[in-house]
């Protein structure tokens, strides 16, 4: 089967294919390197473009009956559905990431964020407010135009989830997907004119971070959803300042799992794996601090060398194939440089290390002092460290003990403890025995330096429109003179 992903332009504007104007934007298969589709960045022209399309389509879709925006997107989601094969083919060509994950994880999480917000689109409503004679009610409006900017990792998942709650609200969406992973955000904007969305309430625009920077700024965006790192949601979030634009931040993490003695140890493992390793490591939320208490620690660190030396490794559309490659050289270098610094600062290697070409194997240090550079920052790649800890208290001021806060998680058999200790974390979204699911129905979103505002949940409602007051005089107007 053929590899060419080429799609049919490189842009998305007005319901019609646009080829871009700006810079040559190659997108390559991790897995070989190859080429697989030869796309164009936006001009700045092009990016206000989309933004005055979205514009001019955003008040006839605001005015719909929430049911029929919503229908639109219970379509787009049985669309996604139907085509789920060919469509995680092409997301596996974008990311490396394994066939095996992308039919389950990736635009399966986009059908049900669809889904979910197509039916909660009609169940938002306001609020009465009795004054006595008089009376005031609240209206939840869009806010209008909403710029989304995605991260490579899930690029599709990331697109849904933007784009979902934005539409469902009656806001048009310029989406601008991460310039590694490019190809995934055209389907859905095709999908959804498919599913009878009108032209120009999504938008997509190709580009690196200057595109982006320009679609933030576009006098047109009133919001700013984005999933990326720390250091552009701080450029970002200053941008929207500028505008008084809202803004979503999902950004870096490095997250605590807390492994107590009395947890189960198979299951504790498995979480550990999935919080890790998964996407080749390559996820936001990676509990990638694992703290073990120390009755619990040796056991641990044995069983998840066995379960680690059975992994299948290879071909990424492999049906068979369980771990992949990592989206590109650069990312893989900064990921081995991270390795090395470990070995260097007096960590001890239990399994992984450097690998090869695209491949980092799964990586596993222990012995780590909560001081490294391993067990500090955001790797973004295949690497756990493992830390011992005494007890509870001990476990929870280091599990805070980090600028980040977007996710924890808890392994005990203790519930009364398990309530307690989350309650302390500082994170915004919490395991209790379990790790890395995100169901759409759930709220998603971090504290402190790894972001603000949620995904998905109701709450997300919350963060694509605004309320509007409005004061009802019911009688004669007393004025003092
Ligand atoms: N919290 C969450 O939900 C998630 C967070 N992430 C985080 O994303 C990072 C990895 O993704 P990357 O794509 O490397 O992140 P990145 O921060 O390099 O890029 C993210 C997006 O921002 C754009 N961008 C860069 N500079 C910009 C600027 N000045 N103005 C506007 N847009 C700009 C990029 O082109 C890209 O589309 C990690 O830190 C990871 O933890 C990834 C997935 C989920």
């Amino acid at each position: 089967m053929t590899r060419n992903a080429q799609p049919a332009a490189s842009l998305f504007i007005d319901g019609t294919f646009v080829e871009g104007e700006g810079a040559a934007l190659p997108v390559l298969y991790p897995y070989t390197g190859e080429e697989i589709a030869s796309l164009r960045e936006a001009s700045a022209n092009q990016v206000a473009l989309a933004c005055r399309s979205a514009a001019r389509a955003q008040p006839a879709w605001a005015a719909m009956a929430p049911t029929e925006r919503g229908r639109v997107l219970s379509r787009a989601a049985a669309i996604i559905r139907e085509r789920n094969q060919e469509l995680s083919r092409l997301e596996t060509l974008d990311t490396g990431k394994p066939i095996q994950e992308t039919l389950v994880a990736d635009w399966a999480s986009g059908a049900a964020a669809l889904e979910y917000f197509g039916g909660l689109a009609a169940t938002v409503t306001g609020q009465m407010i009795p004054l006595g004679r008089d009376w005031a009610y609240t209206r939840r409006e869009p806010l209008g135009v909403c710029a989304g900017i995605g991260a490579w990792n899930y690029p599709s998942q990331i697109a849904c989830w933007k784009a979902a709650p934005a539409l469902a609200m009656g806001n048009a969406m310029v989406f601008k997907p991460s310039e590694e992973t490019p190809l995934g955000a055209l389907k859905l904007a095709e999908i959804l004119i498919e599913a009878g969305a009108p032209p120009g309430i999504f938008n997509v625009v190709q580009g690196r971070g200057a595109v982006g920077a320009a679609l933030v700024t576009d006098p047109h965006v009133a919001k700013v959803s984005l999933t990326g790192s720390v250091p552009t949601g701080r450029r970002v979030y200053a941008a929207a300042a500028e505008g008084m634009r809202h803004v979503t931040m999902e950004l870096g993490g490095k997250s605590p799992l807390i492994v107590f003695d009395d947890a189960s140890l198979e299951d504790a493992v498995g979480a550990a794996i999935m919080a890790n390793f998964y996407s080749s490591g390559q996820i936001c939320s990676n509990g990638t601090r694992v703290f073990l208490q120390r009755g619990i620690a040796a056991r641990f660190l044995d069983r998840l060398s066995e379960r680690l030396a059975t992994i299948r490794t290879g071909d990424p559309l492999d049906p068979e194939t369980q771990f992949g490659p990592i989206i590109n050289g650069t990312q893989a270098a900064k990921i081995r440089a991270a390795i090395t610094a470990g070995q260097d600062a007096g960590a001890r290697l239990v399994c992984g290390g450097a690998g090869e070409g695209a491949f980092v194997p799964p990586t596993v240090f222990a012995d780590a002092t909560d001081d490294m550079a391993i067990t500090r920052d955001e790797i973004f790649g295949p690497v756990m460290t493992t830390l011992t800890f005494a007890d509870e208290p001990e476990a929870v001021a280091r599990a805070n003990a980090t600028g980040f806060g977007l996710a924890a998680g808890v392994f005990t058999q203790d519930l009364t403890r398990a309530h307690r200790v989350v309650a302390a974390l500082e994170a915004g979204t919490c395991w209790i025995n379990a790790y890395n699911l995100t169901p759409v129905e759930m709220p998603f979103g971090g504290v402190k330096l790894s972001g603000l505002g949620r995904e998905n949940g109701t709450a997300a409602i919350e963060h694509y429109s605004q309320l509007k007051t409005v004061y009802v005089g019911m009688g004669a107007v007393e004025a003092p003179y």
